[in-house]
């Protein structure tokens, strides 16, 4: 486990404590319900069916004492064999890199084959591991608690077991105070407004950025991004223009395809998982366009990457 000295200033005198915490778990543990309670508003799409988030989604805590960026990952499905659960697989995963904490939820009383699996991960990448004990408010008996958290560090040895319930409003500031003593010094790495960054307009443009990565595999040119130019919400329907930015003119016809194959592709798919997210119809305009600098250009890299809500 990576050592953390709390009273050691880090290399730039700060005492602040920055890091980012990867929640993983099965589907439906109720990952995206914590998260929202961790950075006190909704972030992540929460619904009774498994599988709702598909994006690694982002929320920011910002106080005082430093930073935590969480990651939310897509629930990691057992012997799921299609593209999707490949792809679910393979983000969560990569939700690995660059973390410095996991937070591993279960449920209470329950550790099935596919937690199994999930630990299976947790494992592999070798990283503190908290194990979070949700939905604590379903287990009627409370001294039936003690013998499963007691069964849980037998199978690894966590950082820390955290019994809560999403659905309460106890034991987040506990909770948040433990993960910050594990987080290594370090300077906050967004501004602390952030958190509202993360718009229906910012996942937006992570659905569409993922169908053209999930569609062009390797042919992705390095560099391509999306912005949202319009976004109109009615409450039947929203209209959706994105622009998708290249860096050279030659990769335009790579993403447009042969006849615009490729990007009618990208467009009905994201156009599918937009109307899941939004709830209405989505009428969704798809542009490709060439800018060629913007990797060099730090405020464009942020307007096409971070859309600020309006
Ligand atoms: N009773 C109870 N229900 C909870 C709790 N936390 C989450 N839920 C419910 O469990 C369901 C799944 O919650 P999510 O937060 O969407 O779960 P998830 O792990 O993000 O699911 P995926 O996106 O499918 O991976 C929702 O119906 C939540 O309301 C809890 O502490 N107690």
């Amino acid at each position: 486990m990576r050592p953390v000295d709390a009273a050691a200033p880090g290399e730039a005198g700060t005492t602040l404590r920055f890091g980012q915490i990867a929640i993983v778990g099965r589907p439906n543990v109720g990952k995206s319900s914590l998260l929202n309670r961790l950075v006190g508003q909704k972030i992540s799409i929460t619904a009774p069916k498994p599988q709702t988030t598909r994006h690694r989604i982002t929320g920011i805590l910002s106080e005082d004492r430093g930073q935590i960026v969480f990651v939310d990952t897509p629930g990691i499905h057992q012997g799921g064999s299609d593209a999707l659960n490949r792809q679910l697989n393979r983000t969560a995963r990569s939700g690995f890199d660059d973390v410095d904490m996991i937070l591993f939820v279960v449920q209470a009383g329950r550790f099935t084959e596919e937690d199994a699996a999930v630990l299976a991960l947790v494992r592999q990448a070798n990283l503190p591991t908290i194990l979070l004990v949700n939905k604590i408010d379903l287990v009627k008996d409370k001294a039936a608690l003690l013998p499963f958290l007691m069964e849980m560090q037998g199978r690894f040895d966590f950082t820390a077991l955290y019994p809560i319930s999403a659905r309460r409003d106890r034991g987040f500031e506990g909770l948040i105070d433990l993960l910050f003593t594990h987080l290594p010094v370090g300077e906050p790495m967004y501004d602390p407004d952030e958190v509202t960054t993360i718009t229906t307009r910012f996942m937006a443009a992570e659905i569409i950025r993922e169908k053209l990565a999930r569609l062009l595999h390797d042919e992705l040119p390095y560099k391509t991004t999306v912005m949202i130019e319009r976004f109109a919400s009615a409450p039947t329907v929203t209209e959706i223009d994105a622009v998708i930015y290249v860096a050279r003119e030659s990769q335009k016809g790579i993403v447009i395809g042969k006849g615009g194959s490729k990007l009618k592709e990208v467009g009905s798919q994201a156009r599918h998982d937009l109307e899941q997210m939004l709830e209405t119809r989505v009428m969704l305009q798809l542009w490709v366009r060439v800018r060629e600098d913007w990797a060099d250009d730090e405020r464009a890299v942020q307007s096409l990457g971070y859309q600020l809500p309006e």
